[in-house]
């Protein structure tokens, strides 16, 4: 494994970690290179919950200890959160930037208008480091799209300021009862 996947190891590990910590149980993704391994970590730990292999542990109860949902439209992500968090869980939705065009008109209408909670995990891309042009305008309109939709938004630059902000983040929206968004942009995940 070079450097880099290295480097993205410590850095997707320190959002997964936090995403525990937060006792986040319901996860939506639409990927984005950028959180490849995040969503691997995620996936490998239901797989690990699963399959525990202890009669003496309910298999419903293991299989119901974290559940994700990959999708293909973040706006269809806001939807499935809005339910999952009506039916008790605690949600994030992990997207690319790119995604929250998609997503203003659902975010106004149910989240805002039915005050319901989500941590927005969102890979920021279409700044510094970016190679695909299409991502730019969203790179730049991101911040100012979140600040129109009155979504407080975080950008820690290390994973110990990673782990801390998603944790906060969470309490935040869970008080708010309104999405909170934790942007990580290339720098992030290069870092060391
Ligand atoms: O949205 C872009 C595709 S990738 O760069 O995340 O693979």
């Amino acid at each position: 494994m070079n450097q880099t996947d290295k480097n993205n190891l410590k850095v997707s590990n320190a959002v997964f970690e936090a995403i525990k910590d937060s006792n986040i149980d319901f996860i939506v993704s639409v990927p984005c290179v950028n959180l490849k391994n995040l969503i691997i970590m995620i996936e490998n730990e239901i797989e690990t919950n699963l399959n525990q292999n202890n009669p003496k542990v309910d298999f419903e109860e293991q299989r119901n200890k974290l559940i994700h949902i990959p999708i293909t439209r973040e706006e269809e992500g806001i939807g499935i959160c809005a339910g999952a968090h009506l039916s008790g869980r605690k949600t994030a939705l992990l997207m690319q930037n790119s995604g929250l065009g998609n997503s203003i008109n659902a975010i106004g209408s149910l989240l805002k208008v039915y005050k319901i909670p989500l941590v927005m995990i969102i890979s920021h891309r279409g700044d510094l480091k970016e190679k695909i042009a299409a991502q730019i305008p969203m790179g730049q309109w991101t911040k100012k799209l979140l600040e129109v939709a009155e979504i407080p938004y975080y950008c820690p630059e290390t994973p110990e300021e990673a782990e801390k902000v998603i944790k906060y983040a969470t309490e935040m929206s869970e008080t708010m009862k309104y999405p909170v968004a934790v942007l990580l942009d290339a720098l992030y995940w290069e870092n060391d």
